[in-house]
């Protein structure tokens, strides 16, 4: 599927805990996700990422790990069909460094949720397709394009399909390290 990769995520991990946004805007209005944005023209995703977290969160992260990407196409509520695409990275840092552990900021809520939480499928506050790419994203070494198709709201379809080769060579990120701390994300 090659839908343009506009936006970024970064889900940043404190021990049993991931930072969450519930955002006050369209998309996934009232529902928890990562915290990111779109990028900027010509901004390379890591550049945008972790600008991305420091605007919404005050913390300034030294570094994110790429770990895939996610598509989505399909139709939303009260929204013509839409699709796109955004570069995920995962994140740690330290409790002192965490912050405090509900925040309200301009774009909505900023909380500390701990990961079964998110992970639990059942999670209906969650972004419905966040449990399946994260799960992944989290015990999995290989990158893949998370592949996610919606209907009216809903989750339809999801396959993650393993990214190229030189996938990290063509959009830039050939000098970040993967999730699974190698530049190549197949063995
Ligand atoms: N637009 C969009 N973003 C999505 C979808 N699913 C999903 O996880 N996201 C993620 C990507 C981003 O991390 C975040 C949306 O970012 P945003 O719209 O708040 O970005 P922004 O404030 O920088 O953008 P903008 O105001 O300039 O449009 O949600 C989706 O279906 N559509």
């Amino acid at each position: 599927m090659d839908l343009p990769l506009k936006y970024t995520i970064c889900f940043i991990r404190q021990g049993d805990d991931v930072l969450m946004l519930n955002r006050n805007r369209p998309a996934n209005m009232g529902l928890w996700n990562g915290v990111g944005g779109k990028l900027e023209p010509g901004e390379d995703p890591l550049t945008g990422v972790l600008r991305e977290v420091y605007e919404e969160t005050g913390i300034a992260l030294a570094h994110a790990r790429f770990a895939g990407t996610v598509t989505w196409r399909g139709t939303w509520h009260g929204h013509d069909q839409a699709e796109g695409g955004m570069y995920a990275f995962l994140a740690e840092v330290t409790e002192r460094e965490r912050g405090p552990r509900l925040q309200e900021t301009r774009e909505g809520v900023l909380m500390w949720k701990p990961l079964s939480w998110i992970l639990d499928p059942d999670n209906l506050g969650v972004a419905e397709h966040v449990s399946r790419f994260l799960a992944r994203m989290l015990n999995d070494p290989v990158c893949y394009e998370h592949r996610c198709v919606f209907h009216d709201d809903r989750l339809i379809d999801y396959e993650p399909v393993p990214l190229p080769n030189d996938f990290l060579t063509q959009v830039g990120l050939s000098q970040v390290k993967t999730s699974s701390g190698s530049a190549n994300n197949r063995p």
